[in-house]
């Protein structure tokens, strides 16, 4: 099988929780034998879907990984951003026909809670790598 590369692309916001979850992220791509070929960082979750777009267009990445945390403010800000995100990351798997893990935590979580869910970085990167698996078995 050809080898599997993955793009990761990382929040800032929150980056002391964000940045521990990209390194798990790596960890876990490295034990399971798949090349990170791509880290986009972008200032918070909002941002996301342009990067994952650009990343989606490569041909070194078969599927792509999304890492951040949507921490609760004082309003319900957080839920736009987190309902954003997750449809954009939605539309945008359908539309190149890759997989895009969700690995964003929250929305409307505490920092503590955020901080106990960095282990979804490695789940996100274990569906990803599944799902590129299970469509190259199909062809
Ligand atoms: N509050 C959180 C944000 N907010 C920032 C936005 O994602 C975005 O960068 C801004 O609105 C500019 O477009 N981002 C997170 O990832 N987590 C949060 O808790
Ligand atoms: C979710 C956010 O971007 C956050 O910083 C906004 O907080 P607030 O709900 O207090 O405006």
């Amino acid at each position: 099988m050809d080898k599997i590369n993955i793009g990761i692309v990382v929040a800032e916001f929150n980056y002391d929780i964000t940045m521990m979850m990209l390194q798990r992220a790596r960890e876990y791509a490295e034990f399971l034998g798949v090349n990170v070929s791509r880290v986009f960082r972008v200032p918070g979750t909002f941002d996301m879907p342009l990067a994952i777009k650009k990343l989606l267009k490569l041909d070194d990445v078969d599927g792509v990984v999304t890492l951040g945390a949507v921490i609760k403010g004082e309003t319900d800000h957080h839920r736009v951003i987190m309902d954003n995100a997750a449809r954009k990351i939605t539309d945008l798997s359908l539309e190149f026909e890759k997989p895009v893990a969700l690995g964003i935590s929250g929305s409307g979580e505490s920092r503590l809670q955020a901080e106990a869910r960095i282990e979804m970085a490695k789940d996100a990167v274990e569906s990803c790598v599944k799902m590129i698996k299970s469509l190259r078995d199909l062809k």
